[in-house]
């Protein structure tokens, strides 16, 4: 386990424009040590700003696109062309603009091509089973005013699921109700992890994931990367950080 850190930038827009650098050279350095790097994308607002920064960035940077596997930290469970899909997200805002491989982008199953949340999170699993994706190269978070990550929140009785990758949500306080999330157990195996964090309504939630405790009141604070753990954060989250 490391210790966190903590990048502290002057608004919403470098930090947009700081984590994209982070990943191209972080793609770019395992892809120089021979290595096919996986990297775990999230949802919601910051994570759209920064996918449109990696699309613009893309084409000056010398990352293998055909060499990258992309896969989510979690989804909401709607239709695959709900344009609530993270990964419609993140097709739409960058994807779509580079050439990666089709084999290389494992989507969760969505409420049109499985039954239940339950059937998408262990069909999920399984497709990381088979492609041997242990330990995602990046995996980012985006952190909710609540401190929850991914699909994990609050209390909920997911947050205790140990022995599975990825976990049916049911009953979500952000909208839609019905998600699919991977685990700690699963999201603690990336070697870097890293959290997103923009805007004034997150402050609560970055001092007390800070403060260490509980990961059922808080969960970001159960998150750890092997390798590294990072707090992208713009001035308005930080405020209520000593520095
Ligand atoms: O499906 C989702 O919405 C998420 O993956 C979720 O965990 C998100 O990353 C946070 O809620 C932060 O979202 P914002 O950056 O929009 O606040």
């Amino acid at each position: 386990m490391t210790a966190p850190e903590m990048v502290v930038h002057e608004d919403a827009s470098t930090l947009a424009g700081d984590v994209a650098s982070r990943l191209l050279s972080r793609i770019e350095e395992a892809q120089g040590r021979g290595e096919v790097p996986h990297i775990g994308l999230t949802g919601g607002s910051i994570a759209d700003a920064i996918h449109r920064e990696v699309a613009r960035r893309a084409t000056d940077s010398s990352v293998d696109w055909s060499r990258v596997v992309i896969w989510w930290g979690d989804e909401r469970f709607v239709p695959a062309s709900s344009p609530d899909r993270n990964a419609h997200q993140a097709r739409s805002a960058l994807l779509d603009q580079l050439p990666l491989s089709p084999d290389n982008i494992h989507e969760v199953p969505a409420a049109d091509e499985v039954a239940t949340a339950e059937e998408s999170a262990s069909a999920y699993s399984a497709t990381m089973r088979s492609v041997g994706a242990g330990s995602f190269e990046v995996l980012m978070l985006g952190v909710g005013p609540d401190g929850h990550v991914a699909s994990l929140f609050p209390g909920h009785v997911a947050l205790d699921v140990t022995d599975q990758i990825a976990v049916a949500v049911h009953d979500s306080p952000k909208p839609p109700p019905d998600r699919v999330s991977l685990t700690f157990e699963a999201i603690n195996r990336a070697k870097a992890v890293w959290f997103l964090v923009s805007g004034g309504d997150k402050t609560d939630a970055v001092a007390a994931a800070i403060d260490g405790g509980d990961r059922h009141e808080i969960p970001a604070r159960g998150v750890r990367g092997t390798s590294e753990t990072v707090w992208l954060i713009d001035e308005a989250a930080a405020s209520r950080i000593p520095r």
